[in-house]
């Protein structure tokens, strides 16, 4: 039996759930250059009149997340950025004012970040910053080597912080993927979920579709920079091919 099964009960019900770098888009050394894979849109445009609706939940900033997918024209479809702070949906979108901890962030991280090793870049995101180490020699050792200048930080500022693949990012607390999608599911009345997703930031996600009382099926963008989500999934697929490849499944089966 397919792992798509709980949605196949009553398709035009479920919620599809996708992070976008590493699920959608393949990691890249420079976050400006990801993109989603060209099959990614067409298969989502394919699949959203067949479902309940199709939600991104992802920590880039919405808008960026919807020109680096080449979503614009997809309907029924929902892009939660920035950890769920920002919504977009057909062409509109919504931004909170900014956390004032972010601006206080913004003007000491260059100084603080002075003696970080070779490689280490800041990706302003307005409402979050994230510090990344992919681009230096020895990437693991620069990350560990950061967390703790990060955390104090965070500390002083009033924000938290979101680790990732590579990357350190300072954002405001109060919101994360797991009730990002608590909420939506229950806007959209969801009758079963598929979630999908690579990274740390995911497992909320994860945690909370066992939490919504409905039929959830977890996937995992399998790689070897995070094991953690293969252990809490119902599917390990390879990468963002293999969640296009379950998406062109789903397509097949609900909207052939
Ligand atoms: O929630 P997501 O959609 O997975 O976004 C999480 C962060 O993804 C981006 O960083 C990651 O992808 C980069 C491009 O492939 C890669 O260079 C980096 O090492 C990864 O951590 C993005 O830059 C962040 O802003 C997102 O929050």
């Amino acid at each position: 039996m397919t792992v798509l099964a709980p949605l196949l009960q009553a398709p035009g019900e479920a919620l599809v759930a996708l992070d976008f770098d590493g699920t959608l888009a393949p990691i890249v050394a420079d976050p400006t250059r990801a993109r989603a894979l060209p099959e990614a849109a067409p298969v989502l445009r394919r699949l959203a009149p067949a479902l309940r609706s199709i939600v991104i939940i992802t920590g880039r900033p919405a808008a960026l997340a919807v020109e680096y997918g080449g979503l614009a024209d997809v309907h029924n479809l929902t892009v939660l950025g920035q950890y769920g702070l920002e919504r977009w949906s057909e062409g509109r979108l919504e931004s909170p004012p900014e956390h004032p901890g972010v601006a206080e962030a913004r003007r000491k991280l260059p100084l603080l970040l002075e003696r970080a090793p070779e490689g280490v870049h800041l990706e302003d995101k307005g409402h979050a910053l994230a510090v990344h180490t992919r681009r230096t020699a020895e990437p693991e050792v620069a990350l560990e080597r950061l967390r703790s200048i990060v955390a104090a930080l965070a500390e002083r500022t009033g924000l938290v912080v979101e680790p990732g693949r590579l990357v350190l990012e300072l954002r405001p607390p109060g919101m994360d993927k797991g009730r990002a999608l608590t909420a939506f599911a229950a806007e959209v009345k969801a009758g079963s979920v598929l979630v999908a997703g690579d990274d740390l930031g995911d497992l909320a996600a994860f945690d909370a579709a066992d939490s919504l009382g409905i039929p959830a099926v977890k996937v995992c963008s399998g790689s070897d920079e995070v094991t953690e989500l293969a252990a809490r999934a119902d599917v390990v697929v390879d990468g963002p091919r293999g969640v296009v490849a379950l998406l062109r499944e789903l397509a097949d089966a609900v909207a052939p």
